[in-house]
């Protein structure tokens, strides 16, 4: 029996599914299609791989593994929410929550002392960080602002900060010695196995993974980031901020590089407060302090000192703060910096959201100032300097008269830096590092390196490529717009990449479609030219500028990333629909327990689960299924008309209001359409109900808001207090149980 797999998962989008998914079941019902829930959250992934650790009860299925398993059906038919990409201080924290909560969990030991330990600390390796999106990106992604969406914006644009031809704001990244000057690429003539090893210069080698088969035409590189050019670079940019007077920010993606982003993160952490570590080095090692989980980490880590040497390091800590570049807050009023915690800043969104305030972030004192974001790696950070120099030059973007950029992103099957976590290193001695062909004995690529240096290798197989520019055209051919593939000509891997792109366009009818590959910082100017124009331009590209672009023209665009529509068309034929294409809005799960609002706004969810229901008429020739999509798209867009998405402030409608209202407009469309009687009867009555009852319905829910809501833990809250907290009109809650 075909069903619609919909995931349970972490924060406000959990919350929201407790609101929603009432909804979607008693709609979906009457016609037979089933949805089942699959709990892909930080904790039961945690509960699910140390079943050893917990009594018969607590044991709990592996629901991702499953749904891995069915991306790769054709029947499969996913819709994803946003999950945590956990940090060390989130892992630590959820462990910490559910050993409370009486399961018996091993602590993550950040140095293991033995094999038990290793084993355990592999365990939670592979949870931490992007561990679910790569195992369910079967597929290439294809994400854009509906017309509604955009339509909406156009008429009710959001705030955009004001952008002067003297802000003093810009990116800082490497100009030498980091991952794109070092990086090394070749395509592979026929499938093989591979070693990779480190030659130490003391005669001794490591082998840093055994074995590694790779496919045909697989394009693979390998690269270093230079400690030392790391270093001096920070340093430099550092006393630049201070002199310059502008706020010093780091914008990293340590959540989906998990291995590679924490350490530069800890090495800016550490050169900041240089003075504290040559200071405390043993001290603070002896604690366990890890710099590369992030200054709020070392400040609770000194808690286990007397109290005379905290007060000490402490002082000095801040002391480093007033001597140091102003640095970019998280949150001014709670002191929490931008060093503070490793995840709390985020490249995709935090990056977009500073150029969407005039290029400023918050200081110390909670007011905007210019700021200098600092990328190290030089891979990318073009696309933000581009941007950054355009909105000099033409001020900030008019979300009511700009055109839009959807994207067709490769990330299938874990092209790209996407899953490379797996394959980077931290070296621990100079020497080379060597891929071997086990097959042959020849090496293919080499690097000398040193001590600390970053040493990674990313793949992408032939068959996603292929799949990718198949995509390109397709939707260039469906929406007649030019459609620009973002290759850097200086890129060893993009260079490899552009010659299987030339290849593969050769396989499709590309006869009046505008395509173009540019470098990315051309593509950037290429595309913002077009844009302010209202003009339309699809980028098609790599993984990493997929994650960047669709939080960063979205932003823009239509305010939030949470407003698009996120399909990944499976390679096996099955429907993966993600929901928006943003995260898991910590800061919404906090107003809600402190205000009883939650502000997550499930539009992405709405979408998805309209294209989700469309795929389902169409396998399995289920025209109810079509009415029920048909009749959703109606809804979603009256929503938006309406003004019924949830607001920012307590006491007006929030996510569960709108949930509300969509079931309401989506009852309304299905009495009004003349495809299904039965369907029409059916909802004719609920629509009535629903009707009659809005203005009581809307009072209840908005009624409970103002108090401080208790839902019984963060990671793993309590089911029936969500589901009470969630679902607090017994008219409306009434109203669904009779359908
Ligand atoms: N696909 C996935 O599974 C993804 C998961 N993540 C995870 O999410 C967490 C937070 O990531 P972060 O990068 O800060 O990104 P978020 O998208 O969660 O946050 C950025 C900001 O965007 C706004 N926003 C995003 N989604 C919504 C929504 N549905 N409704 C209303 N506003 C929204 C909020 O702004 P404001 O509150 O100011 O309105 C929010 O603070 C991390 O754990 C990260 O790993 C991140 C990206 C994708
Ligand atoms: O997997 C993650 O951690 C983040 C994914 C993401 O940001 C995206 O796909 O846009
Ligand atoms: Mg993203």
């Amino acid at each position: 029996m075909p069903k619609i797999l919909y995931t349970k998962t972490d924060e406000a989008p959990a919350l929201a599914t407790q609101s929603f998914l009432p909804i979607v079941k008693a709609f979906t019902k009457t016609t037979g299609i089933q949805v089942e829930t699959k709990d892909i959250s930080l904790a039961a992934r945690i509960l699910a791989v140390f079943p050893d650790f917990l009594t018969e009860d607590q044991k709990v299925s592996n629901d991702l593994e499953e749904l891995g398993r069915a991306a790769k059906n054709p029947q499969a038919n996913i819709i994803k929410l946003p999950n945590i990409s956990a940090s060390i201080p989130q892992l630590n924290e959820v462990i910490s929550e559910l050993q409370n909560k009486g399961y018996a969990l091993p602590n993550y030991p950040d140095e293991p002392k033995n094999d038990a330990e290793k084993e355990i600390k592999s365990r939670y390796d592979k949870i931490k960080g992007s561990a679910v999106n790569p195992i369910l990106r079967e597929g290439n992604s294809d994400r854009r602002a509906p017309k509604a969406v955009k339509n909406y914006a156009k008429k009710n644009p959001h705030t955009m900060g004001a952008w002067s031809a003297d802000s003093k704001t810009h990116v800082a990244t490497m100009e030498h010695g980091d991952f794109k000057a070092n990086e090394k690429s070749i395509t592979l003539p026929h499938a093989t196995s591979i070693r990779i090893e480190l030659q130490k210069t003391d005669g001794t080698t490591v082998v840093l993974k055994e074995k590694l088969a790779l496919l045909e035409g697989e394009i693979i590189d390998a690269t270093i980031m230079s400690k030392k050019a790391l270093l001096s670079f920070l340093k430099e940019q550092l006393k630049d901020a201070k002199e310059k007077g502008v706020l010093f920010s780091l914008h990293m993606k340590a959540t989906m590089m998990k291995v590679s982003d924490p350490i530069i993160f800890g090495h800016a952490v550490k050169t900041f407060f240089a003075d504290v570590f040559a200071k405390y080095d043993t001290l603070l090692a002896s604690i366990g302090a890890n710099a590369n989980d992030g200054l709020e980490n070392l400040l609770n880590k000194l808690k286990e000192l007397p109290e005379d040497k905290r007060k000490e390091i402490e002082a000095d800590i801040e002391n480093a703060i007033a001597n140091g570049p102003a640095l970019a807050m998280v949150n001014s009023e709670k002191g929490i910096t931008n060093l503070h915690v490793p995840s709390d800043v985020i490249i995709d969104a935090s990056m977009p959201a500073m150029i969407r305030n005039s290029g400023k972030m918050w200081n110390a004192k909670g007011e905007l100032q210019d700021t200098k974001a600092v990328i190290p790696d030089s891979s990318y950070a073009g696309i933000y300097s581009a941007t950054i120099d355009f909105c000099k030059k033409h001020g900030a973007f008019d979300p009511t008269t700009m055109g839009t950029v959807p994207n067709v992103g490769l990330m299938a099957q874990k092209a790209e830096e996407y899953g490379s976590h797996d394959k980077t290193f931290e070296i621990v001695g100079d020497g080379v590092v060597k891929v071997i062909d086990i097959n042959s004995g020849k090496t293919l690529i080499e690097h000398t390196v040193e001590k600390g240096d970053i040493w990674r290798m990313c793949q992408v197989k032939d068959a996603p490529i292929q799949d990718w520019v198949k995509l390109a055209v397709s939707r260039a051919r469906a929406t007649n717009i030019p459609a620009i593939f973002w290759l850097d000509q200086d890129r060893a891997h993009d260079i490899e990449l552009t010659k299987k792109v030339n290849t593969y366009l050769g396989d499709h009818d590309i006869s009046g479609l505008e395509i173009k590959i540019l470098s990315p910082i051309e593509a950037t100017n290429y595309t913002l030219k077009r844009l302010i124009k209202g003009e339309d331009t699809i980028s098609v590209s790599g993984n990493v500028l997929r994650d960047y672009l669709t939080d960063l023209f979205p932003i823009l665009e239509v305010g939030t990333s949470a407003k698009m529509l996120s399909i990944v068309p499976l390679m096996n034929g099955g429907g993966l629909f993600e929901t928006g294409a943003g995260g898991s809005a910590p800061k919404h799960v906090e107003q809600f327990l402190e205000e009883g609002h939650l502000r997550w706004d499930s539009l992405g969810e709405f979408m998805a689960l309209g294209v989700s229901l469309e795929f389902y008429g169409e396998k399995n020739n289920s025209p109810k299924a079509q009415v029920l999509a048909d009749a959703l798209d109606i809804a979603t867009e009256k929503l938006l008309d309406n003004g019924k998405s949830p607001s920012r402030k307590v006491n007006e409608i929030d996510t569960r209001g709108s949930h509300f209202y969509l079931a309401l407009y989506w009852a309304q469309a299905l009495a009004e359409q003349n495809e299904d009687a039965e369907l029409k009867s059916l909802f004719t009555k609920v629509s009535e109900a629903l009707n009659t009852n809005e203005s009581k319905i809307a009072t209840e829910l908005i009624n409970d808001q103002g108090t401080p809501k208790d839902i019984g833990g963060y990671y793993l809250p309590d089911s029936d207090l969500i589901s009470k907290a969630m679902r607090p009109s017994d008219t409306f809650n009434g109203i669904l149980a009779s359908i």
